[in-house]
């Protein structure tokens, strides 16, 4: 799936690699209160010891300020950011040169870790625990391995996939964060800061029908702001209020619950040919023609967490909320799904 393609998609498009509307400060930054609230201790009392802070994970979809809240991490100790990501690290040897760079008490953030190959993963080990690289230098019988002392530094990493983090990895972070979804009140406070930022007039009511609609995303709710701007700009209004909101959104496809094309293609053939589920991930995949990792990283969280659909042992489930949503009715009747009938799948 080109997911550039996808409006409400909360992948980076390069043409909106935005830092304007990033937060710079943990005060700034919008939601997460529990991760917020948890992360200002450890960064304290790291700060008070002269420590480096303990490695942090975080986990969650993208687009929720993964990489946002690694870079104020490293303002808020005081230290140099340095980052990258997985499929950048090719071999052993290029995080070994980034690992020797770091100063005592820097942030290195690796971005999509679940993509590190398991030989650059062996380096990582001993760096995170004892803060050295073993490295082997030369070959055959003259080989030798040498210790190589690191500044202690915190590694701080991000994934959309956590089940695809081996468990020796997982295990070295100290401290794992898994952010959620927003709330359309944070998001409406983020898309009526980002309209100041961006010098765009917002009404109350406009602010809330983006909010509503950006998919519990920060990343979706900037990029909503713009193009509903193009329209307010177009149709010669100064403020954006909830009726050219709607009429934006409505004309970009963007349902009056968010959802995107994809969402309801993926809801739809579900519901039309394979009888509201349930069906496997792989089956739904190349119904669609999409890849599976792109179908879960992305489409499918948001629905879940807003009952959309079920994941089971036996495969996705559409609810009867899905079914009222498109327009349909549930098949025979009753409830797609009973309530405590399935147990719930891991990752
Ligand atoms: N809490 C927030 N308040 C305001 N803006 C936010 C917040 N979180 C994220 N953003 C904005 O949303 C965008 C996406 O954030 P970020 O790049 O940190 O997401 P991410 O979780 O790293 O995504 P990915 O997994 O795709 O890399 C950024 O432009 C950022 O400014
Ligand atoms: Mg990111």
């Amino acid at each position: 799936m080109d997911d550039s393609d996808r409006l409400v998609s909360s992948a980076v498009r390069g043409d909106e690699i935005d830092t304007t509307m990033r937060p710079q400060q943990l005060d700034d930054f919008v939601g997460q209160a529990q991760a917020r609230a948890n992360l200002k201790i450890f960064i304290g009392a790291a700060k008070a010891r002269g420590e480096a802070l303990d490695h942090v994970l975080f986990v969650g979809p993208p687009g929720l300020g993964k990489t946002t809240l690694a870079q104020i991490m490293a303002r808020e100790l005081g230290v140099n950011f340095r980052a990258t990501s997985g499929p950048v690290i090719a071999k052993a040897g290029d995080l070994a040169a980034l690992l020797t760079n770091l100063e005592e008490r820097d942030v290195l953030f690796i971005d999509e870790i679940h993509r590190l190959s398991p030989a650059v993963e062996e380096v990582l080990y001993p760096a995170m625990e004892d803060f050295q690289l073993d490295l082997i230098i030369g070959e055959g019988p003259a080989a030798r391995s040498v210790k190589i002392d690191l500044a202690k530094f915190t590694l701080v990493a991000a994934t959309t996939r956590i089940g695809l983090l081996t468990t020796p990895l997982r295990d070295r972070f100290g401290i794992p964060v898994r952010l959620q979804f927003y709330t359309s009140e944070e998001l409406e406070l983020i898309v009526t800061r980002g309209a100041r930022i961006l010098g765009i007039g917002m009404s109350p009511d406009g602010a809330r029908e983006i909010a509503r609609r950006a998919r519990g995303t920060p990343r979706i709710a900037g990029r909503l702001l713009r193009r509903v701007r193009d329209f307010a700009v177009v149709a010669g209004q100064e403020t954006v209020d909830a009726a050219i909101a709607d009429r934006a959104l409505t004309q970009l496809e963007v349902d009056n619950a968010g959802l995107d094309q994809l969402d309801r293609r993926y809801l739809n053939q579900i519901a039309l040919k394979f009888g509201g589920g349930p069906v496997g991930i792989e089956t739904i995949a190349a119904s669609l023609s999409e890849p599976r990792d792109a179908i879960e990283e992305i489409v499918e969280p948001y629905l879940i967490q807003q009952g959309y659909i079920q994941r089971t042992p036996r495969g996705r489930v559409l609810t009867p909320q899905a079914f009222a949503h498109l327009g349909l009715a549930v098949p025979g009747g009753g409830p797609a799904v009973q309530p405590g009938l399935f147990g719930h799948d891991a990752d």
